[in-house]
């Protein structure tokens, strides 16, 4: 095994965190992150005068500040509790405790069907007024890659094809995904995103149980986030 894939295995981790724990630190992390990605937003549309934007930037150097007296040296990785609740916090697309993430929260079903509705703002515009290309396949790589999960099918993305049909504005958004097959190791799940004006995104993707992850119990990695 190379070292790398042994470092992935180390941040799968069994932690054994309570419920009531894990309720504590969302109800504390959250609103952390909600404002961190309401600053993202703010930093890049606000026009108030210089000596605003240089005093925010203390504010903001002090916040820091305080938050790296203990930090983990990261990343956050994949996390489950006592009773098997699992968290992906760190996740770039879901994750509770990551200001990038838009957030989506992805309502899943067990037979492989996923769905999201949520909101891009503008720190996600590629095209002028339009969602960047590569935030639409982040979205459909987790909206497709957590329907496969969902159904027990897990793995990392093989491949993921994609046709953008027309152009997506940014606002309120749709994605959602379904298992077309499962091939031994390999699950194929299509889906799209669609805006107020129908489907954008098309999508196929390729999800495979990788080789050190086959013969584990796949409940491990199961548990829909
Ligand atoms: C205990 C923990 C377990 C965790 C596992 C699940 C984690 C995710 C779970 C939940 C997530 C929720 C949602 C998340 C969504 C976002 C996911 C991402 O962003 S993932 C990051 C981007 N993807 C990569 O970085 C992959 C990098 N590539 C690899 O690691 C390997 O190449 C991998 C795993 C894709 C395949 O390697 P091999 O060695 O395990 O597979 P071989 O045994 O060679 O092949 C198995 C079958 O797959 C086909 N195959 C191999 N590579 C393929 C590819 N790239 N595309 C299509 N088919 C491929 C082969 O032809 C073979 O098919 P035949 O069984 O013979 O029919």
């Amino acid at each position: 095994m190379t070292d790398s894939i042994a470092r992935q295995q180390l941040l799968y981790v069994q932690d054994q965190a309570s419920d009531d724990e894990i309720a504590r630190q969302a109800e504390l992390y959250g609103p952390l992150t909600d404002s961190v990605r309401e600053l993202i937003e703010v930093a890049l549309l606000t026009e108030v005068d210089d000596p605003e934007v240089r005093a925010a930037l203390e504010h903001i150097e002090s916040a820091k500040r305080l938050l790296r007296q203990r930090i983990n040296p990261g990343p956050y990785g994949v996390r489950w509790g006592a009773s098997g609740q699992k968290r992906a916090w760190g996740n770039a697309a879901a994750g509770l405790r990551n200001a990038v993430a838009p957030p989506l929260i992805v309502e899943c079903d067990p037979d492989g069907r996923a769905r999201v509705d949520f909101h891009l703002g503008s720190a996600y515009e590629g095209p002028a007024g339009l969602t960047h290309g590569g935030v639409s396949a982040l979205v459909l790589d987790q909206v497709l890659g957590a329907a496969a999960e969902a159904a027990g099918a897990p793995g990392m993305t093989g491949t993921l094809t994609l046709r953008y049909r027309r152009p997506t504005p940014l606002g309120a958004l749709h994605a959602e995904a379904r298992i077309d097959r499962v091939e031994g190791v390999k699950t194929i799940v299509t889906g799209h995103l669609s805006g107020p004006d129908g489907v954008c995104v098309e999508a196929e993707g390729v999800f495979i149980l990788p080789r050190w992850a086959r013969g584990k119990d796949s409940a491990a990695v199961s548990d829909p986030a």
